[in-house]
């Protein structure tokens, strides 16, 4: 079955909402973005995260220890990082105890081929959390092994993503918000509705 992770949550209206459908992994934001939050309110909302779905806290343009900081004080045990640089970087995440999904963009910031000792790599477009979509049948962007797709995804373009790109998983965010930095519960329905299509 396709892993389903929305991104951005911001209320417990909304993190309730993703539980409800039944989504993979739900992810806070702490970089710069509409859709913000600090690692105290996410430790509210990770708290209406049951076993079983991963709560993922999302991270650019911050050095390792602050990543490290940020997490423990969520309670946030998966990070996905945007710029990591090294498998130094990655190995330093791992021994504070953290799983690691290295996300690299299709404009040139990281290396989809590259392996950094990451668990999960996933590939988005050229500007994080911008809706952007890219070339999914684009070879030379994919990588092999287990992936997310992420970059402009919705409901009405995601089956045909994951079908021409293979992708193990896929990532949403701007597709099931109503404007930027807030999500639409039925948008949000809609996006699991077709993934689950496909099975
Ligand atoms: O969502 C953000 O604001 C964000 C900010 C900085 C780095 C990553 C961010 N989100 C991630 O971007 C991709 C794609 O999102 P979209 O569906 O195109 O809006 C996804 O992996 C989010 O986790």
């Amino acid at each position: 079955m396709t892993f389903i992770k929305m991104c951005g949550l911001r209320d417990e209206a909304t993190v309730d909402r993703a539980v409800q459908l039944g989504v993979d992994a739900v992810g806070f934001v702490f970089a710069r973005s509409p859709r913000q939050v600090t690692p105290e309110v996410a430790a509210q909302l990770r708290q209406r995260v049951p076993e079983g779905i991963l709560a993922v806290g999302v991270f650019t343009g911050i050095g390792i220890a602050d990543i490290v900081s940020a997490a423990t004080t969520s309670g946030i045990d998966v990070v996905q990082v945007h710029d990591l640089r090294s498998a130094d970087e990655v190995t330093a995440l791992h021994d504070a105890g953290l799983r690691v999904v290295r996300a690299v963009n299709t404009g040139g910031v990281g290396d989809p081929s590259a392996s950094f000792g990451e668990d999960l790599l996933l590939v988005d477009g050229a500007v994080a959390g911008a809706g952007v979509t890219w070339d999914w049948q684009d070879r030379s962007l994919l990588p092999g092994g287990r992936w997310i797709l992420a970059g402009g995804l919705d409901p009405l373009n995601v089956a045909q993503a994951l079908d021409a790109s293979g992708a193990w998983g896929v990532d949403v965010s701007s597709g099931i918000e109503s404007s930027r930095g807030v999500k639409d519960q039925e948008l949000m329905a809609a996006f699991v509705t077709a993934v689950r299509r496909r099975g």
